[in-house]
Formats: structure tokens, C-alpha cells, sequence
């Protein structure tokens, strides 16, 4: 009898009903399921590319980004996968032969075509900015400038990616792409934190960038520049020094240097026994300069060391003019700028010679990195040279002017004191990317930042799934459940005999 039963029991289970019932049940769930995967996670991750060349006064750089197909306008997500260095000087020094310009940047680019999926070269925007090495021979000879963007812009017409054009940022451009670069890479714009400020020190000109609650753009509209990024407002002060690049003001120094004593020069800014023989003519040979140019100067002269940072420190302070403020307070040259504030990174070359110098560590008191930097100009050249056989002579004759340039632009120049120095941080990447102004040039020409912070999803992926099946679940259940008066155990007791 109780096997009977028992065999009862379990076929009420099989009813026909119980089975369409689940097998639709079970069908439903997994579709569900299914679909909200499908929906809300694309299964192959497609990415897109975009292609920056940064040609400087003087070297040209190639800077590959991506990111994920789907989510253009996401937060923080455009990463540099790839840089490559073009070999040879900037464009700027093919003046007298552009075509030479072009083919320069020809390896760099078949490199380029290796790194970004073939299927995506068609689609992937490719720029080339220029900065103050071009401006400078724009305006030596504008037309010389015009045939070195004719030559550039017919090799990258060539590749396969989408030229979108070739051309000379503003120095006010330079310095505000620098300033999103950053706050973009660590996601300080996204999530509406404190920014950071820009420094961004280049071989013709250098950029100070930052938001100051002091200034609204009115005293000095010209160093204004506006931007709504993710529902926030900024209002960035920003400024380029065009001549005070490292590689400009060295000229400033020697021209200064020069005016007395022709033939031949003693300069604290080089190590004692360094001797080099130099063209007059290099040497003014631009904007910067040439008007200082001696009548009557030789041919060459004898460029030699005397390794003194303090005697160095003052030459430099020469360069700058800091009368003339017709502002409520200036930085030099009669330019604006409000007092700093707020933390810094520089980069560049501002990060090259200081983590070449070892001097990297802003929590260092500035009166003990002055006197690193004393002894270290005051080394011997054949010592530096003995310590450094394999650093380019031509960088490791100069880091004693550059480190004392940076000091003396930082602290003459923008005003940075003992304490605000140490809100600077010397930054070569953020997450991967370089620091510069390239990625925010791209940012912006592909409308990649919203003005309008997006729709945030209520839950992450992985917690909506969740949702979704525990839901769909207690739904079958309830399902199953109402349908109980159908169920035939409920329908048909099972008889006790
Ligand atoms: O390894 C290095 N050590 C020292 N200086 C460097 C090194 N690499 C690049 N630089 C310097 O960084 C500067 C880069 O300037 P860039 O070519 O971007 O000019 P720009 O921004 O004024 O147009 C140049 O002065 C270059 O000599
Ligand atoms: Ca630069």
C-alpha cells in the first residue's frame, strides 16, 4: 500500500501541467538572465584608437590612446597604449628642408600601424600639434612654417589612419590641454576633487597652469580660460612664456654672457673644465635672441665652465624683468598670475633634469636641495662625465643650468616659497600615460569629456545580474506557488487506504 502511495506522490510531479509549466519556467529565467548579461556587457570588448604627434621644439613624439568601444564618454578611461620617439630634431629645424620633416616621422608611424589593429586604422583619428619651435620659426618666416605643415601634412595624408589636420596649438591651448591631462588621468575631473595645477616646462617655452579662488578671469581675460567638464565649472588660470623654454634660456644666459667679454666666455652655469668651441651665429640664430646679436662679434667663441650655482642663479635672475607689473601682482614680464595654490605636477623636461639630479623629493627643505645642487655644479666635468658615461653629452653639459633654471622659475619666477614648493611633484606618467598636453588636445577633439556629468547605473554589472536572477527566481516561485490549486496532489488527495 505505501509503495503504492509512494509511487503516487512522485507521478504528481510529472503531471503534464507541473512540466510545461517549468520547462517555460526554467526557459524564461535563463532568456532573462540572458538577455540582461548580453544587454548591459558587450562579450567581445571592442576598443578605439587615436593617434596624437607632439612635435616640440625639439623632438617629435607619437602618443597612441585607447579605449573601450562602448563607453566614449565614461570616466577616466582613455590610456596611452604606446609612445614612440621620431629620431632627429623637431620639425621646426627642417625649415630648409621640409620634405625631410615628413619622411622623419615615417618609422614612427609604420610602428603605429603594427600597434593598432588593422581593422581600426580607417577609423582612428590621427593629429599632429605643434608647439613653440614652430611658433617660433612662424614668426622668423611664416612661410618657411607653412612648408614644413605642407611636407608633414602630405607623409600623414598617406597613412592609412584619419588625418584631422596638422597645426600650431596656442600657447594658451598648450598650457590647458597640459592641465587636463593630468586632473583627467587621476580622475580628479570626473569626480569633481581638487585640482591639480600644471607645470609644464618645454625647450622654447614653458606653461603654468591652475585654479585659483582669487581669480575669475577679469583682471587678465588673456590668461582666462573657461571649461564645463562632467557639470563642473573651472575657470584655469593659464599662461606660456614663449623664450623660456630650458633650451631658449640657456641662449638668454650666453647672449647675456657674451655682451662682455667676446671671444670668449666663462659660464658658472657649466662645470669647471668644460671647454667648447661655439658659432656666434647658432647661437642668435633665433627670435629670442637675435636682436641681441654683437656687431662686430667673431665667428666663434670659447663657451667654457666655471661650475658656481649662486654666481649661475644670477645670471639666470637676469632674464627674467620683474618691473613693469601693471597688474594687482604679476610673475615676471608684466604677466598676471594670482599666488599659487594648491598641489602641482611638473613634467617634462621639469622631470627629466630633476630626476636626473636626484632631486625629485619636493619634501626635501629647498635651502638643502639649493646646496645639492651647489655641490653637483660645482663637480669637475671630466668627474660628471666619469659618473655618466652614458648620459648624452649634450644633456649632461647643461642639467647644472637646467637644474638652476628650474629652481629660480619656480621660486623667482611663479613666487613658489620654502613651503609651497613642497606641493610640487615632479610627474613623468599617471597611470601609464604621459603627463603633457597631447591627451587633453585629444580628449577635447573627440568630445570625449562630457560638459554634463553622465548617468551613473544604480548598480554595478555584477550586482545587477544578481538582481535580476534573484528577482526572476522569486517570481517562478510565486508562479509555481499561485498555481497550487492546478497542482494535482491538491487537486486529487492521494487516498488512505
Ligand atoms: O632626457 C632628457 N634630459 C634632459 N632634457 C631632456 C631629455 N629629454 C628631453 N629633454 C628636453 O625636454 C625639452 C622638451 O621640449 P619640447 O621639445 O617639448 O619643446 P617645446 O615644448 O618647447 O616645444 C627639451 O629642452 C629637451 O631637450
Ligand atoms: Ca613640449
Amino acid at each position: 500500500m505505501s509503495a503504492q502511495r509512494e509511487m503516487k506522490e512522485k507521478n504528481l510531479w510529472h503531471t503534464p501541467v507541473t512540466i510545461i509549466i517549468t520547462v517555460i519556467g526554467v526557459i524564461a529565467i535563463v532568456a532573462l538572465v540572458t538577455v540582461a548579461v548580453l544587454q548591459n556587457k558587450p562579450l567581445h570588448q571592442k576598443y578605439k584608437y587615436g593617434i596624437v604627434l607632439d612635435a616640440g621644439s625639439s623632438h617629435t613624439a607619437l602618443y597612441i590612446y585607447e579605449w573601450p568601444a562602448e563607453k566614449d564618454n565614461n570616466t577616466g578611461r582613455v590610456e596611452q597604449t604606446h609612445s614612440c620617439k621620431v629620431k632627429g630634431p623637431g620639425i621646426s629645424s627642417y625649415a630648409s628642408d621640409p620634405v625631410k620633416a615628413g619622411e622623419s616621422l615615417s618609422e614612427c608611424m609604420q610602428e603605429a600601424q603594427l600597434k593598432v589593429p588593422k581593422d581600426r586604422h580607417q577609423e582612428t583619428p590621427l593629429y599632429l600639434g605643434a608647439t613653440a619651435g614652430m611658433r617660433l620659426l612662424n614668426i622668423e618666416n611664416s612661410s618657411a612654417s607653412d612648408r614644413v605643415f605642407q611636407a608633414v601634412g602630405e607623409a600623414l595624408q598617406k597613412s592609412p589612419f584619419s588625418f584631422q589636420g596638422a597645426r600650431i596649438l596656442s600657447g594658451q591651448e598648450e598650457g590647458a590641454f597640459g592641465w587636463v591631462t593630468v586632473n583627467y588621468l587621476d580622475d580628479r575631473l570626473s569626480q569633481g576633487l581638487e585640482t591639480t595645477g600644471a607645470l609644464d616646462l618645454g625647450g622654447a617655452s614653458t606653461q603654468i597652469s591652475f585654479i585659483s579662488d582669487s581669480f575669475d578671469g577679469s583682471e587678465s581675460p588673456a590668461n582666462s580660460v573657461t571649461f564645463r567638464l562632467y557639470g563642473n565649472d573651472y575657470n584655469l588660470y593659464t599662461h606660456s612664456f614663449l623664450c623660456y623654454g630650458k633650451d631658449q634660456v640657456l641662449r638668454l644666459v650666453l647672449a647675456h654672457l657674451t655682451q662682455s667679454g667676446l671671444g670668449n666666455v666663462a659660464d658658472p652655469c657649466f662645470h669647471s673644465g668644460y671647454m667648447e668651441t661655439k658659432n656666434y651665429s647658432v647661437l642668435y640664430d633665433s627670435p629670442c635672441v637675435s636682436d641681441r646679436k654683437p656687431s662686430g662679434a667673431p665667428a666663434t667663441f670659447t663657451h667654457s665652465g666655471r661650475g658656481d650655482f649662486l654666481q649661475c642663479q644670477e645670471m639666470v635672475k637676469k632674464v627674467f624683468n620683474f618691473t613693469n607689473c601693471k597688474y594687482s601682482q604679476c610673475s615676471f614680464n608684466g604677466v598676471f598670475q594670482p599666488l599659487v595654490q594648491g598641489p602641482f605636477g611638473a613634467f617634462s623636461a621639469y622631470y627629466f633634469v630633476m630626476n636626473f639630479l636626484n632631486l625629485t623629493d619636493t619634501s626635501i627643505p629647498l635651502e638643502v636641495v639649493k646646496e645639492k645642487l651647489t655641490r653637483y655644479c660645482a663637480t669637475p666635468w671630466n668627474e660628471i662625465q666619469q659618473q655618466h658615461p652614458k648620459v648624452k653629452v649634450k644633456y649632461l653639459a647643461e642639467y647644472c643650468f637646467s637644474g638652476t633654471y628650474i629652481l629660480t622659475l619656480l621660486t623667482e619666477g611663479y613666487n613658489f616659497t620654502s613651503e609651497s614648493y613642497s606641493d610640487i611633484k615632479f610627474i613623468k606618467k599617471i597611470k601609464g600615460s604621459d603627463a603633457g598636453w597631447t591627451l587633453g588636445y585629444m580628449l577635447n577633439l573627440t568630445n570625449m569629456i562630457p560638459a554634463e556629468a553622465p548617468d551613473t547605473p544604480l548598480l554595478p554589472h555584477a550586482g545587477y545580474v544578481s538582481f535580476v536572477t534573484v528577482i526572476a527566481l522569486l517570481l517562478f516561485v510565486l508562479f509555481i506557488v499561485s498555481l497550487r490549486p492546478l497542482w494535482p496532489s491538491c487537486s486529487k488527495q492521494p487516498q488512505i487506504v
